[in-house]
């Protein structure tokens, strides 16, 4: 059995810089992962058959991110085996901090390793792509500058601070954002080293605060102790800190039906930390002292 987690992430800044043909949007953001996370555990079955535990509500079984990137992996090497998985959810649904994403990253990986499939990191994300715009960032595991619907990556070294996370307690669908008229949809392109040195915003930001007014509501909160930001379409807003305590501070004081978490920024994903510990070869028992 395999225990690994799948960090949530942050969209440092959000632009969107047009619609395409295809109904999608080209972005330039900022993807930086968090030690904050889902968690998964994967046995192998020899049978083929996929058994997901518990089921998220609301969501089917078939729709669910993990048990649709475990088909695809199967679909497309052949793989005859299975897995029973059990996922153990931390991170909110529809909350911007790509959660079902990395669960589906984590699934990619994990059973790659397990049915030893030996499919490259480049292989998993190009299959990552077709569940979500979000995949291959979480399957590369480097904090990155993303391009086109989010999938074209430049790796990235923002600093890595203390956040405070905060949850309004509503979900907001990312489909919903993307088809709303209202949404700016014009942003320049810019290089990353312009985009690093003007402030760093959302695009999604003023259309979910005026669509939600939860969010504007906990947002001019969260000012009040330091610059904050949505994350993704929202609805989980975050603000940057020096210390952890400084970030728990404001968390005691977080307004009533809001909650939230401290989590310290990774430009490389917790995902792959955990992958190179199970790769370490156990300290020897018998070492001289
Ligand atoms: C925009 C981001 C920023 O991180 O929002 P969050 O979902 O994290 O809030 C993500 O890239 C979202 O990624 P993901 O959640 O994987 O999106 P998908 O499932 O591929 O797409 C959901 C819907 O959002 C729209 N969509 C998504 C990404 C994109 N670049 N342009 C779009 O127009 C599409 O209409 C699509 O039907
Ligand atoms: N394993 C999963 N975890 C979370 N959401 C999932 C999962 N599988 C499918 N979904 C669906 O994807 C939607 C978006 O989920 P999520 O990734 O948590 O939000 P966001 O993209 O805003 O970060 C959910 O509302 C849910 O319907």
């Amino acid at each position: 059995m395999i225990v690994l987690p799948a960090p949530a992430k942050l969209n440092l800044f959000l632009y969107i810089t047009g619609r395409r043909n295809d109904g999608y949007h080209n972005l330039q953001t900022l993807f930086q992962f968090l030690d904050h996370g889902d968690s998964l555990s994967f046995e192998p079955a020899a049978d083929g058959h996929l058994l997901l535990e518990p089921a998220l509500p609301g969501v089917e079984q078939e729709h669910n991110l993990v048990i649709k990137a475990a088909r695809l992996l199967q679909s497309k090497t052949g793989c005859t085996k299975g897995a029973r998985i059990r996922l153990t959810k931390r991170l909110p649904m529809g909350g911007g901090l790509g959660g079902g994403s990395s669960d589906a990253a984590t699934t990619l990986v994990a059973l790659n390793r397990l049915w030893q499939l030996g499919l490259s990191q480049e292989q998993l994300a190009r299959l990552g792509r077709r569940l979500g715009a979000d995949v291959p960032v979480f399957v590369r595991g480097q904090a990155a500058f993303a391009e086109g619907v989010g999938d074209i990556l430049t790796p990235a070294h923002p600093p890595e601070p203390w956040y405070l996370v905060l949850n309004p307690g509503i979900e907001v669908a990312t489909a919903a954002v993307f088809t709303d008229p209202e949404l700016h949809r014009a942003s320049p392109a810019l290089s990353l080293a312009q985009r690093l040195s003007l402030p760093w915003e959302n695009d999604c930001e003023p259309l979910v605060k005026k669509r939600h007014p939860e969010v504007a509501k906990l947002l001019g909160w969260l000012l009040e102790y330091a610059p904050s930001r949505m994350t993704g379409t929202g609805a989980c807003i975050f603000a940057t800190f020096d210390s952890r305590e400084a970030a728990e501070n404001a968390l005691a004081r977080a307004p009533e039906g809001s909650t939230g978490f401290i989590a310290k920024g990774c430009n490389i994903s917790p995902l792959f930390t955990a992958l190179r510990q199970l790769d370490e070869p156990a300290p020897s028992s018998n070492t001289a002292t």
